[in-house]
């Protein structure tokens, strides 16, 4: 059963960052933030380097405390949560650094992946239908070492899914992939995103942006510098200015 927590608010979004700020020494990472991710959008994160975008996520995810600042999980505060029981709340990541065990099968990577979750009964099924959503059933029984880098990826992202999470966070899910895995990889959030899942991810690559995503933050030097839809994003000239026009 989940566990109950304390200090209800309301909110339509699902992932709420009031006023949060991430300071180490003298550098404000993350300054005076409010981002709202509301339940079933597919929300993208981008910024010049060192805007504070996995500052983010490792706050959202419990790695870092933010220094000042809320984070609301399903207008609940979660702030003061271990990262295990965010996990437990239905919260999701997939980091941008390979976390697979490449000696392994895909199939014992997703049963250590899964099996915190299930049943000894229930664990095959479960493995095979992530399996099946992510286009890798063929590849179950394959060491992971000799699978492409998109396919580990994939992989990656189908053990963030065995805690059946509500929000996934994605860190530059398609990087250094050529194009038809990036499509792929794509298609795949999309459909995630259409099964129910919310999606925030982390991206610099414009044109992969502009496939999938229908929010765009926008962060500088720590601070939320503009909002809005990725047509709204690109003919925003200050946007430009900062960041798009030198990608
Ligand atoms: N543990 C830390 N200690 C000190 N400074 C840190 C730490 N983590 C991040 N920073 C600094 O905080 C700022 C924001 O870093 P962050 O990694 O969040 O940026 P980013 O937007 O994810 O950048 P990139 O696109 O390059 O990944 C940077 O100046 C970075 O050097």
């Amino acid at each position: 059963m989940k566990k109950k927590l304390v200090e209800k608010d309301h909110s339509s979004a699902l992932l709420e960052l009031r006023d949060v700020g991430k300071y180490f020494g003298g550098l404000k990472a993350v300054d005076h933030v409010n981002i709202s991710v509301n339940e079933g959008d597919l929300h993208c994160l981008i910024g010049p380097n060192g805007a504070g975008k996995s500052t983010i996520f490792k706050m959202v995810m419990g790695v870092y405390k933010p220094t000042m600042g809320s984070i609301y999980f399903k207008n609940k505060n979660i702030t003061n949560l271990k990262s295990w029981d965010r996990v437990r709340q239905g919260v999701s990541i997939k980091m941008q650094i390979p976390g697979v065990f490449g000696e392994l099968t895909v199939y014992e990577n997703m049963k250590i992946a899964a099996q915190r979750y299930y049943r000894h009964s229930e664990l095959k099924n479960k493995i095979l239908e992530i399996c099946d959503l992510l286009g890798i059933t063929h590849l179950r029984d394959e060491i992971v070492n000799n699978l492409s880098h998109g396919q580990q990826q994939w992989l990656e992202i189908g053990m963030s899914l065995a805690s059946d999470p509500e929000l996934l966070l994605l860190d530059e899910p398609a990087a250094g992939m050529g194009p038809e895995e990036t499509n792929f990889t794509a298609e795949l959030i999309r459909k995630l995103n259409q099964k129910g899942i919310t999606i925030l991810f982390i991206d610099h690559d414009m044109d992969f942006v502009k496939k999938i995503a229908r929010k765009v933050t926008v962060l500088h030097f720590g601070k939320t510098f503009a909002e809005g839809s990725v047509e709204e994003i690109e003919s925003n000239q200050d946007v430009v200015d900062i960041y798009l026009g030198k990608s």
